[in-house]
Parts: C-alpha cells; structure tokens; sequence
C-alpha cells in the first residue's frame, strides 16, 4: 500500500494556477475559498499592486506556504517581479505541494501572467489552469468596453462570473447571458461559471490542473498582439498606501469610503479602532461605490489603507490615507463607531 506521504500529492511538477479580474472583482475571497478545501496542501503567491500587502496578510494563516510580491502589478516588473523566485521556492519537492495558487493583482493582465508561468524557467512547475474572476456588477464598465470582447478571455481556463447576487433580479439572468456571450466569442470552449463570494467548486480549480494538460495550450502570441491593440490598463493604474500604527478615527475612515480620493476606484485594508470597551479589528473594501466592512477576530498591530485607481490622484490620496492613519483617535468616537457598524452589518 503506497505510504501516506506518497499519497500526498501526484508525482511530477506542482501546477501553477493563476487567479485574474479588474479590481475588486473578488480575486481574494475566491483564494479564501478555495484554500478552505481540506486535504489539500496549496501554496499561494500574491501579488499586490499597492506597496503594501493586504490581500498577503488576509490569506495568511490559512495557506501552507506564502510568498508576496509587493510594489507592483506582477507583469510590468523587471524580471516579472520575483515570480520565479516565488515559484522555485515553492515548487521545492519537500514542501509536497498540491498546487500553488497565484492571485496577480488587479491590473495584471492575463495573458502576460500566462505566459510568465508558461515560460517560467522553473523546473518543478507547470501551468495549471487560470482563472479570470468578473465582477458581474462593473464589467461591462471596467473590462468589457470595446466592440471586441477583450483578450484577456482567451487566457482563461475557466471563467467565474461572480458577484450575482448583487444583480436585480429581474436582470439577473440578461446580464450574467451578456457576459457568457461575450467570452464565448473570444473562446467557445472555455468552462463558465456563476458565484457569490467566490465560491466555486474547488474541484473545478484543481481539475484545470490535471496532469494531461497542454503545456500551453494559448496561441499566446496571437493573444499578446490583440491584447497590445487594447487599452493597456495597467500601466495607467496607480496606488497610494499608507501603513497604520495605531488606532484610527472610524469617521474619518468612514468619510474616506463614501468619498474617496479623486479616481480611487479601490480601496483596501484592515484598520484598528476604539470600541465602546477595547479595540477592534476590521477589514475594509471599498469597489466603485460598495462599501463592505466585516470584523477581524483580532485588532492588526498594524494596520494598512490602500487606494488604487486608473486614474488616481495620486498626492491627494496619500494626503487623506496620511490624514487617516496620522489623525489621534485614543478615545471612542462614538458616532463614527455607529456609521461603522451600520456598514458592517449592511455587508453580512
Ligand atoms: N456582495 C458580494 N460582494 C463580494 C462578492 N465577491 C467579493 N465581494 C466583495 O468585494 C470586495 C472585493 O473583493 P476581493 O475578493 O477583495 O476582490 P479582489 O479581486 O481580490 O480585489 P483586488 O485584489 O483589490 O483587485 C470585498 O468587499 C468582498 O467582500 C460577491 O460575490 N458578492
């Protein structure tokens, strides 16, 4: 009978699977998800665009090995950011790794991460699948613009459209058929689903990865080029952060998420405030105009904000994220706490 540790993991090289989407489409709660599957041991590498790593510190603790990439969108760094690095790393035969999952940030695009996984040097590896995650809500103002459905379809091995509960439901099922459409054009084939939160069948995940799967089974070249005649996004996204040593005022993050800085599409972070009686813990989102605030079990020592957007104004965010994280806040503001927790419960 083949031993425990043989049972583990096939033999052979740890898929790669990449997990895209625009901004706030739900790339980490589809990690989250996914890294709840029990028995199997993922390693994930994520990537933010901001300088600092929320989606790292959301992931941690639930993951059996991690590696950030911070500081920019994985494809337009120089030696595309330290990916190999995180890859060799990894794919080490001792860590017995099932797969790793990659969450880029949310203005890389697809088909360039595809190809950096697919032409990764790295000899434990092998490309296993990506999955591009819509926001069902934004994308035809996001992502889906031009009379040619985007590129970036093409790169994906199965396609999340996620977020349908926040459709009407009376348009529920016209605008999750649009979308279908749209990718279909670019790539018959590929395997489309719906979610909420993310949650997919893990096995849908793990699946892509079989061993028989093509190499590379993109014409990537071809995808290149097209995606090179689209609007490169990413190279006009921006980001200000700010790190967050101590506790900060909830109105001003309040006033903060329902009018953000000029251009901030996203923004980001796990934030530390005084309650009534001790102090709490927060992660906080905002995507185009939703707000979603749901408690941390711990306050972070230290805390993060992150602003993100095409067209960000960059110095104005940084004065409000620094107005936020460099304002006192030792006593309970207890109408800024009520503004909270009335977001929080609205997000449950
Ligand atoms: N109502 C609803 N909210 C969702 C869903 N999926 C994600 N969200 C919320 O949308 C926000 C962004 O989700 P994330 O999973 O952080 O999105 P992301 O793609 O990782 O974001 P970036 O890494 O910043 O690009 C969070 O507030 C989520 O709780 C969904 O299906 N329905």
């Amino acid at each position: 009978m083949a031993d425990q540790k043989s049972r583990r993991r096939a033999p052979g090289r740890v898929p790669v699977i990449a997990l895209t989407g625009h901004l706030g489409a739900g790339k980490t709660s589809t990690l989250n998800h996914l890294l709840r599957r029990p028995g199997a041991r993922v390693g994930v590498v994520v990537n933010d665009f901001g300088s600092l790593n929320v989606d790292a510190a959301l992931v941690s603790g639930q993951v059996d090995e991690a590696a950030a990439i911070s500081g920019g969108c994985v494809c337009c760094l120089d030696d595309a950011g330290g990916l190999d690095d995180a890859l060799r790393r990894l794919s080490r035969p001792r860590l017995r790794l099932d797969a790793i999952l990659v969450e880029a940030s949310g203005v890389a695009e697809p088909v360039t991460l595809a190809r950096l996984i697919g032409r990764s040097g790295t000899t434990g590896i092998r490309p296993g699948g990506l999955v591009e995650v819509i926001d069902a809500v934004a994308h035809f103002r996001t992502v889906d613009l031009w009379p040619e459905p985007p590129a970036r379809y093409a790169a994906a091995t199965l396609v999340v459209i996620n977020k349908v509960d926040l459709l009407p439901a009376d348009d529920r099922d016209q605008v999750v058929a649009r979308i279908r459409d749209r990718v279909r054009l670019r790539h018959p084939r590929v395997q489309i689903v719906t979610a909420r939160h993310g949650r997919i069948d893990p096995g849908l995940v793990f699946d892509t990865a079989a061993d028989g799967d093509p190499v590379d089974e993109l014409p990537l070249a071809q995808l290149l080029r097209d995606q090179n005649r689209e609007h490169h996004d990413h190279e006009h996204a921006r980001a200000a952060s700010a790190e967050l040593t101590r506790a900060i005022s909830p109105s001003m993050l309040i006033d903060l998420l329902e009018s953000p800085p000029a251009g901030a599409y996203r923004l980001k972070g796990r934030v530390r405030v005084h309650g009534s009686r001790a102090e709490q813990g927060f992660v906080v989102n905002l995507v185009g105009s939703l707000i979603h605030i749901a408690a941390l079990p711990d306050p972070p020592p230290v805390g993060e904000l992150v602003a993100i957007g095409m067209q960000l104004d960059q110095a104005a965010a940084q004065q409000r994220l620094d107005a936020v994280a460099g304002t006192p806040a030792d006593e309970p503001d207890t109408a800024g706490l009520r503004r909270l927790r009335r977001y929080r419960t609205l997000s449950t």
